[in-house]
């Protein structure tokens, strides 16, 4: 299982420094949906750069224009790209073009998607390579996606499998055992005082379950 850190409402200095903490334990920093309206791909290319042996996911949460959207992020040296499982295939297929043009990865959101295990299996045979359930920050409070996460798991298989949404030290226990590929941590890690030790012990947990 890979940890991925999401930074979403940090300055760039802020994500740096983050970064610099906790380096050792993730394996793939997002550079969150905020920080992207706040920066644009600067954010990508910068930590890219300062970073150049771990893999930057861009949260674009595309759900239009596909191509032409997902070309920019790659070309800011993204490593994987973000599009809303709900949106429209010819957009889906778009980013997945753009990917396979660079060897690069899509991740789906799968944020309001209804019909889950169907859309999860068509998205796959389209060619996006993670399927990322995720619950909306807004909606935190009331819900969770470790439900979702063991259906997707039925559905697509562990290693297409990515989980994000609240995921604290105290709930990790409720997403190993599905061994999703890609475990995302936002306010779980950037919101805590100790980052790099809360860090150290999500990375111990991880490598426990394989
Ligand atoms: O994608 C995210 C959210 O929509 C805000 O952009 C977060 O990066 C994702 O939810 C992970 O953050 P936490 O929920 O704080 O773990």
């Amino acid at each position: 299982m890979k940890l991925q850190i999401a930074l979403d409402t940090v300055s760039m200095q802020q994500a740096v420094n983050i970064i610099k903490k906790v380096h050792k334990y993730i394996d793939i920093v997002e550079v969150g949906t905020p920080m992207i309206i706040d920066f644009g791909m600067e954010a990508v290319k910068i930590i890219k750069k300062t970073f150049p042996d771990i893999l930057v996911l861009a949260d674009t949460k595309i759900m239009d224009a596909g191509e032409y959207e997902a070309k920019m992020v790659f070309e800011a040296k993204a490593d994987i790209v973000t599009v809303m499982g709900i949106t429209h295939v010819e957009t889906i297929l778009g980013v997945v073009k753009a990917a396979s043009e660079v060897n690069k990865m899509v991740l789906a959101d799968m944020m309001c998607v209804k019909n889950l295990e169907e859309r999860a299996k068509r998205l796959v045979e389209i060619g996006v390579d993670y399927i990322c359930v995720h619950t909306a920050v807004d909606v935190q409070a009331t819900e969770n996606p470790y439900d979702e996460l063991a259906r997707i798991q039925k559905t697509v298989g562990s290693k297409r499998c990515a989980i994000a949404g609240g995921i604290t030290i105290d709930s990790i226990n409720k997403v190993v055992d599905y061994k999703p590929e890609i475990v995302i941590v936002g306010g779980g890690i950037t919101g805590q005082k100790n980052k790099k030790e809360v860090a150290a012990t999500f990375r111990q947990k991880l490598d426990i379950y394989g």
